[in-house]
């Protein structure tokens, strides 16, 4: 791996090592893939001006999320079915964010059990992703192994009612390859254990999430977990600001701005592009963002527009796919450093530096006139 300089070197390593269900799995976006583009050109549209002569021999990324310190603002964000990629699956992931001291989101529908994710968890930190499905009694048990586990938030993915249509993956009539299985399922409910086959043309995944997730979700659902989960709850898929001030109302304690990674709505803005709005009105909850971050300056960008830290979801999936949990521990180093070596070039001592200099990130549109 020591020839991995970048995300993208680890990207296309991947990419020649993945079976073809899976490489389209992880590199889909719905429809025509416009919003998976956008979030990586909304990035690339941005420009930093850097600050000169500041002492930057010390740089600091500490943050601190939900009362806990972290060494840094990048995070794991939840993917689902690692074992598509690795046969340790999230075990291998959470060894090598355990060694980076990072925070990682499990996805409901990982291919290890929840309970053994988190008696493996080390030094990372554990919150838990909520997919609701239409038995809440199925939910609801969810959430309560969630808290005896260990885990210290609630994410709730909220831009799912149905899932965006994922062309490659109808075309693979995705489904996933025995003996793999979503894990969290109990295992005498066979349909909730076992993602369906479908024939070419059709994704499995998209069978079982009309099947069994709850497209009634609504502001009532959220105040309702509010309510019922004894961990803080954090909203994962807000792209508008009234969406997020209603949130809040319902007592949310955190916001993640995302597309899913340009896999639901395919006219979505970026990512990048919806953060400013949304952080204006978020007061004192963090607001964290995803989708399209593949460097460390997307993550400075991110951060100087509002957001109090970031998640990464398919750069983790590639550093799995390569070495395990060291690919996985190996591609959170590389954003790291380019992270601080990005600091340090802006003229940046602090992550609240980077969040109080006006104009230190700017759309290229502010030089158009040369
Ligand atoms: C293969 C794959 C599986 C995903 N599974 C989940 C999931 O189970 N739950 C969820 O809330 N989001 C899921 N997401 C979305 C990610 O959490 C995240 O929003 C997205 O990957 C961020 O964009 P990026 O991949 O460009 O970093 C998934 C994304 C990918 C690519
Ligand atoms: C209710 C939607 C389920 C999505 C399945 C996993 C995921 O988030 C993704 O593939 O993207």
């Amino acid at each position: 791996m020591q020839n991995l300089l970048t995300i993208d070197d680890f990207h296309q390593k991947a990419i020649s090592l993945l079976p073809k269900l899976s490489r389209d799995y992880y590199e889909s976006g719905s429809d025509e893939e416009k919003a998976l583009r956008r979030n990586r050109r909304a990035f690339s549209r941005l420009l930093i001006r850097p600050k000169c002569l500041v002492d930057v021999s010390k740089s600091d990324t500490n943050c601190e999320f939900l009362g806990k310190k972290f060494k840094s603002p990048i995070a794991v964000a939840p993917t689902a079915f690692h074992k598509l990629c690795h046969p340790r699956g999230e075990l291998a992931s959470v060894e090598g964010i355990s060694r980076f001291g990072g925070l990682m989101i499990c996805s409901s529908w990982g291919t290890t059990p929840l309970e053994e994710i988190a008696e493996n968890r080390g030094d990372a930190t554990l919150w838990f992703q909520l997919y609701v499905y239409k038995d809440r009694p199925t939910t609801e048990a969810l959430i309560r192994r969630a808290e005896n586990a260990g885990f210290e938030a609630l994410v709730l993915t909220v831009d799912t009612p149905v899932l965006g249509r994922r062309l490659a993956d109808k075309r693979n009539a995705f489904t996933l390859p025995p003996p793999l299985k979503f894990a969290n399922m109990v295992a005498t409910n066979d349909s909730k254990v076992h993602m369906p086959k479908v024939p070419i043309g059709d994704s499995g995944l998209m069978a079982y999430v009309s099947s069994q997730i709850d497209q009634s979700l609504n502001w009532d659902s959220l105040k309702w977990l509010v309510g019922f989960s004894r961990l803080p709850v954090i909203v994962k898929g807000i792209m508008r600001s009234d969406d997020a001030l209603k949130a809040l109302q319902c007592g949310a304690k955190g916001i993640i701005v995302s597309n899913h990674g340009g896999r639901q709505m395919d006219c979505a803005p970026a990512t990048i592009e919806a953060l400013p709005e949304i952080a204006k009105v978020a007061g004192q909850i963090p607001v964290f963002l995803d989708g399209g971050i593949r460097n460390g300056r997307d993550v400075f960008k991110a951060l100087a527009l509002g957001a109090s830290g970031i998640f990464i979801g398919r750069a983790i999936l590639y550093g799995l796919t390569v070495g395990g949990a060291d690919g996985v521990e190996r591609v959170l180093d590389i954003l790291q450093e380019e992270f601080e070596h990005c600091m340090k070039l802006a003229g940046c001592q602090s992550i609240a530096d980077i969040r109080n200099t006006p104009q230190i990130v700017v759309s290229s549109s502010h030089y158009s006139k040369l």
